[in-house]
């Protein structure tokens, strides 16, 4: 069990002197406070004796001093203990974090958002009950516990083996339910990844419920997926309701035959009142450290629980920063360099059967290439393949002549970068959102982009111009303007690789062509599904079905008469028809 919590001991590890210093004052606060019993047991006896009750006052005095003395302690150690395991929490959601960055798209595409939001809120957050409440009350109850059981021992062996007769019944009880609980806390916490994922799903994708009229069916899906959750809920609160009254009674008939058998002693003159006072001070003293075994040991269970569902995530490979080998030299900035795919095949992992079949294609440095194709006939993954969004088979993906995978990530994604055909943009403004590959660019170069992806005139319109917040997910702009802030966003990083996925396909045809036209001279990668706009490449490829089918100059291709002279009549056909209608 100490084993799953390998990865968190670390955070104590870091703090021996704060960890140290407070175990020892759980320790001393117990100790301390295990003095007042018998301080009470001397002011019995003198009353019990009859003399003056005054002589009894230096007792009470000793009983406030040693509750103040105690207390201190225990706050030292709360500060102490619970801070560490409130750095324990920021650590591991830090390092949990940090290694879903570092995962590869495929891992993204296979998980919910809000399992993984579960996994790092209300999982991280049992690690630490059950590292920080949990690991301080064993320190505090094992001392009470043995401490209170010698001095019950002091005072009579037969009476203290027959209070601790019900010990074993507590321990197995113990045992008993904490997998009970260790079980049924993991199967709610599954119910609350899928009722926080489908919930979360709801709300990205408000409109579109609204927009087909789908609310009572989600209100339905929603409903079943939280009722599921509440009975999760309840059949680990069964377990828990049963567990604390189970321990209780057990100690109470502890207490039964202590008032018995002590009662008898004490009639029998073999017990002084103060000692039978004393002996059951001590008793209700190990009351909590009982209860709290199995508290502890719920704490614990559940934690390891979500310990587990965390170390799951750092199971998964996160993507090699570069395979071993020499590395590229690192480009001159805005340089453009080659691209070439040879024979690259790929498949998603359990898709029926492969997205590209072995393309081969040759982008020299400042090429600007069109790439055409049918939905489904493997741009997107294409292009994810270079930036590696998408690992490659070794020795198909080069990027001026080296292997992708030999590139170190950081600096082949600061070379190549992809304007992905869904924009996305986060809630901060139009600058921050621009600025995000380069935040100390200067108003200049932001506005230069600004000007080359068209948006000066949207910019003007809006309140506060670059410094407007664009609303989650930029849902106060329209789909052109978050499509080509999306693009702004990509020229300030000045790539030598520019990969558009379909990105401008918000914006109108005469406007895309005029976007792309002016591009500066990188080498350029686009994915389109418009003829006129591939027309302004050097160079066009057309898939079908993750092969090359055709490539060529537009003027080669249309002189060819094969798939891109037949587009190319298509496309003029539609457009006449357009002019046509008026
Ligand atoms: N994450 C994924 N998992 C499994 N299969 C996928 C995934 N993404 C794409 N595919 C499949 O791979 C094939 C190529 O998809 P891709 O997105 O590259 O096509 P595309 O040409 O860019 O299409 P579009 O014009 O619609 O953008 C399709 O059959 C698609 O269903």
């Amino acid at each position: 069990m100490v084993g799953k919590y390998r990865r968190v001991w670390r955070s104590y590890g870091k703090r021996p002197g704060v960890a140290a210093l407070g175990f020892s004052a759980a320790v001393a606060s117990a100790l301390v406070s295990m003095i007042a019993p018998s301080l009470v047991r001397r002011a019995v006896d003198v009353l019990a004796a009859g003399g003056d009750p005054r002589r009894a006052l230096p007792f009470a005095l000793g009983i406030v001093g040693v509750a103040a003395v105690s207390g201190f302690l225990l706050f030292a150690q709360r500060m102490l203990l619970v801070g560490i395991s409130r750095h324990l929490e920021h650590e591991l959601r830090t390092e949990a974090f940090a290694h879903l960055l570092r995962l590869p798209a495929s891992f993204f595409s296979s998980q919910r958002v809000g399992d993984l939001l579960t996994r790092l809120s209300s999982d991280v957050q049992a690690v630490r009950m059950a590292m920080g409440p949990a690991l301080m009350y064993v320190a505090s109850t094992t001392t009470i516990l043995v401490s209170a059981v010698v001095l019950m021992l002091r005072i009579d062996v037969t009476l203290t083996l027959a209070s601790l007769s019900m010990a074993p019944a507590v321990a197995l009880t113990a045992k008993f339910f904490g997998s009970r609980i260790y079980r049924r806390w993991n199967v709610a916490q599954e119910e609350l990844s899928r009722f926080t994922a489908r919930l979360q799903e709801h709300l990205v994708g408000l409109r579109v419920l609204r927009a087909f009229a789908c609310e009572e069916q989600e209100k339905k899906t929603l409903g079943e997926l939280n009722l599921a959750y509440f009975r999760a809920s309840l059949r680990l609160v069964n377990v828990q309701a049963l567990f604390f009254p189970l321990l209780q009674f057990l100690i109470g008939v502890g207490f039964v035959v202590v008032l018995g058998y002590g009662g008898y002693k004490v009639v029998a003159r073999s017990l002084s009142l103060g000692q039978f006072v004393e002996f059951n001070l001590y008793l209700a003293r190990l009351i909590w450290p009982m209860i709290a075994v199995g508290w502890v040991a719920n704490l614990w269970q559940r934690g390891a629980a979500s310990m587990a569902r965390i170390e799951e995530l750092f199971s998964q490979t996160p993507e090699l920063p570069a395979l071993p080998g020499p590395r590229p030299a690192k480009p001159a900035p805005s340089k453009a360099l080659s691209v070439a795919f040879t024979g690259v095949r790929f498949s998603y992992p359990g898709a029926p059967g492969p997205a590209l079949r072995g393309v081969t294609l040759t982008v020299p440095a400042g090429r600007r290439v069109a790439i055409l194709g049918e939905v489904g006939s493997g741009k997107s993954t294409l292009l994810s393949l270079v930036p590696r969004l998408l690992t490659p088979p070794p020795g198909t993906v080069f990027v001026d002549g080296r292997d992708v995978l030999q590139w170190d990530l950081e600096e082949l994604r600061g070379t190549v970068v992809m304007v992905p055909q869904t924009a996305f943009l986060f809630s901060a403004t139009l600058r921050e959102n621009i600025c995000m590959g380069k935040p100390e660019a200067s108003d200049q170069e932001v506005w230069e982009v600004v000007a080359r992806a068209g948006l000066e005139p949207d910019v003007a319109n809006l309140p506060q111009g670059l410094q407007t917040v664009v609303g989650e997910r930029g849902v106060t702009l329209s789909g052109g303007q978050r499509q080509r802030v999306a693009l702004a966003r990509a020229l300030l990083l000045q790539p030598a690789v520019l990969l558009l996925d379909d990105c401008l396909s918000a914006v109108d045809r005469s406007t895309e062509a005029k976007i792309l036209g002016e591009l500066p001279r990188t080498t350029l990668l686009f994915a389109t599904h418009r003829v006129s706009v591939a027309k302004t490449a050097d160079w066009v490829v057309i898939l079908e079905r993750g092969e090359v089918a055709e490539e060529g100059t537009p003027s080669q291709l249309a002189a060819a008469g094969g798939r891109w002279a037949q587009l190319l009549a298509l496309e003029e056909l539609e457009e006449e028809t357009m002019e046509a209608r008026g």
